[in-house]
């Protein structure tokens, strides 16, 4: 799919995107909101027109699944009701190739904000490890787009624009002498990016507060969704 339109956004997107999620923190003046056992979220205030747009980078290691599982159950559109609560409706209306795809997403209306819908590509590649220990990374980038043929319907809902990032690194613990590798041998460390403009006016209040319940519970839900998804079946690197 070098060939589409979109492809030369895709790529310069997904190149800062790694690199963006691999800087870590930074030097910028990230706040940590929620914290919970491997789990850490950080945001930083900022607004767009007045609109909260506050960048959020969320830091996660889990145990027995590989970078390529988690961004898998990530990626495919198959699985996403499984895990997405604030999900009302999902389409893929474009299959640009294995590796990408154009979603329409329908999410739930969160009182007191108006309902929102987010079209963006989807794109999932392997990515040459950057440090010793690491045996492979794979990313998953969404980035809104624009479609003639799914334009907003702003009677109905407010179109949103999101730009995220799921970058796992996979790490395997050598086993014990001859055995092979087992679910026990690995770690995912993994570093989710989100900006999210809700495209519309709604309360800076209503927005923080939405963004500190959902994202934390999001982040928990999807990655054990994963680990139980994967346990019994054969580790796919
Ligand atoms: O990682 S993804 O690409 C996974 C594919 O689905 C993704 C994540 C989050 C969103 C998202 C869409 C709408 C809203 C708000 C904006 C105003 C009212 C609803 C939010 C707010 C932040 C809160 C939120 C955070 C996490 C999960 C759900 N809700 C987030 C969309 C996509």
């Amino acid at each position: 799919a070098e060939y589409h339109r979109l492809w030369p956004e895709i790529e310069r997107v997904t190149k800062e995107q790694i690199k963006y999620a691999q800087m870590g923190l930074g030097n910028d003046a990230w706040h940590l909101f929620a914290e919970e056992g491997e789990m850490k979220m950080y945001r930083r205030e900022e607004e767009v027109n007045g609109l909260v747009v506050d960048p959020l980078k969320a830091c996660h290691v889990v145990k027995g699944v590989t970078a390529h599982e988690m961004c898998h159950y990530f990626f495919s559109p198959q699985y996403r009701y499984d895990w997405e609560t604030t999900l009302e409706h999902m389409t893929v209306v474009e299959n640009i190739s294995d590796d990408t795809l154009i979603f329409l997403q329908l999410h739930k209306r969160i009182w007191p904000a108006t309902q929102r819908d987010a079209l963006f590509w989807s794109h999932i590649r392997q990515v040459p490890p950057n440090e010793p220990g690491v045996r492979d990374i794979w990313i998953v980038v969404n980035n809104s787009t624009e479609l003639p043929k799914h334009p907003p319907d702003n009677k109905k809902c407010i179109r949103l624009f999101l730009t995220v990032c799921l970058l796992c690194q996979t790490i395997v613990s050598s086993p014990k002498e001859g055995a092979s590798i087992t679910r026990d041998n690995l770690t995912c460390k993994i570093t989710y990016c989100s900006v999210v403009n809700p495209g519309g006016w709604a309360p800076a209040s209503v927005l923080r507060a939405v963004y500190k319940r959902e994202y934390p519970k999001f982040l928990k839900r999807f990655t054990a969704y994963v680990i139980d998804q994967c346990k019994n079946k054969p580790i796919m690197f």
